[in-house]
């Protein structure tokens, strides 16, 4: 990785810091039934810029017979302004969300700033959940994510991986955290910069996290590896913390806790930034991240989408501003 683009991840430079990736873009309004327009995704990613997250989510190439709220993605980043200090990262399932995105990429004049230079890619650690998410087989999708990354190397792009189902499947329930490490391994021979290891379904505990990771780690140190969790059974923030305090440095969050999986009846969404960020502060770790902005954004588009905000750090942090504010009114 270039030094500008390590520069535009915040890579963390201190041991005690942890690089948050915002995915409330992606990640977070994917499963979204109403409509949600490109201008609201676009104010939703300036937003996000200003509370001091570096590297986030921008949406996703993917079919849109599949996954219809992403098909503004080109809209979108073609919309959003591009801070220079940024990393914007784009999902990219398989080659023809590649080749949308190569040619999306060439219509950018060459005085302004390519909007991502960075994909991210995925594969299951379960053949029911590789059948059910993208339609092929668990070789299948470790094949296209290889088709994927030989063409994108020579485009400039970083590769960031993903493994789907770390912590458990919806349809085979417990995963054999050896599964995980061999995906790992396959990732990173690919040429992954980075490794998110997804408890989709929200169903692990810090037990559970542990021992994938302690998979993972025979083939990268720790603080190669993301934390990407859910929060189904409310165990999200401690798989995190386990994870961070196991060495990974890097962990995937989402504003207002938004997301969930259409795989997994009942999931609920990404373990949301602002307990994140509260407690890795109060656990004595940097993020760079100004919580009382980012409990701000977590409300506002939840209340955009008309959803209840799903973060309770985030409901805290905005009734404290509000009361604040009041206070301050009164006295004028
Ligand atoms: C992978 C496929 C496309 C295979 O789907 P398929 O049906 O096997 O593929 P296909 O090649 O037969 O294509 C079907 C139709 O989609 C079109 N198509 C095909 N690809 C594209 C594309 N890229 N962009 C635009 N259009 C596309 C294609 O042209 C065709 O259109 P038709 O000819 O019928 O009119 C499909 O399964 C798919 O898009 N799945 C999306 C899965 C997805 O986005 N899931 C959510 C993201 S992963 C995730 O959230 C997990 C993660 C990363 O957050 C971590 C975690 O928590 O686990």
């Amino acid at each position: 990785m270039s030094a500008a683009a390590a520069a535009r991840r915040s890579y963390p430079q201190k041991e005690n810091f942890v690089k948050i990736i915002e995915v409330s873009a992606r990640d977070g309004l994917q499963n979204e039934k109403g409509v949600i327009s490109p201008a609201t995704k676009v104010e939703l990613i300036k937003r996000i810029v200003e509370t001091g997250i570096r590297v986030l989510e921008a949406g996703a190439f993917v079919s849109p017979k599949w996954v219809p709220q992403m098909a503004t993605t080109p809209e979108v980043v073609t919309k959003m302004k591009v801070d220079p200090n940024v990393a914007y990262s784009v999902l990219v399932p398989n080659m023809r969300g590649l080749e949308s995105l190569e040619k999306l990429l060439q219509s950018v004049p060459a005085s302004s700033p390519p909007p991502t230079d960075e994909i991210a890619l995925f594969a299951a650690a379960t053949e029911s959940f590789n059948r059910a998410n993208t339609n092929c087989s668990t070789e299948e999708a470790l094949d296209r994510v290889l088709e994927i990354c030989e063409r994108a190397k020579p485009m400039g792009l970083l590769l960031r991986g993903y493994i789907s189902c770390a912590g458990g499947c919806p349809y085979e329930g417990a995963v054999d955290p050896k599964k995980v490490g061999d995906i790992a391994k396959k990732l990173i021979e690919a040429g992954c910069y980075e490794v998110s290891i997804a408890d989709t379904i929200g169903a692990a505990t810090p037990q559970v996290m542990e021992a994938v990771l302690n998979e993972c780690t025979r083939h990268a140190d720790a603080n190669f590896y993301a934390a990407h969790c859910h929060d189904t059974f409310g165990t999200g923030l401690t798989n995190v913390l386990q994870m961070v305090k196991m060495g990974v440095r890097s962990v995937d969050s989402s504003l207002g806790g938004l997301g969930g999986c259409p795989y997994s009846p009942g999931a609920t969404g990404n373990i949301d930034t602002e307990s994140v960020v509260y407690a890795l502060h109060r656990e004595g770790y940097e993020t760079g991240i100004d919580l009382d902005k980012a409990a701000l954004v977590g409300d506002w588009i939840s209340a955009e989408i008309g959803k209840p905000n799903g973060s309770s750090a985030g409901r805290a942090i905005v009734a404290k501003l509000k009361m604040k504010e009041r206070k301050q009114e009164a006295k004028l």
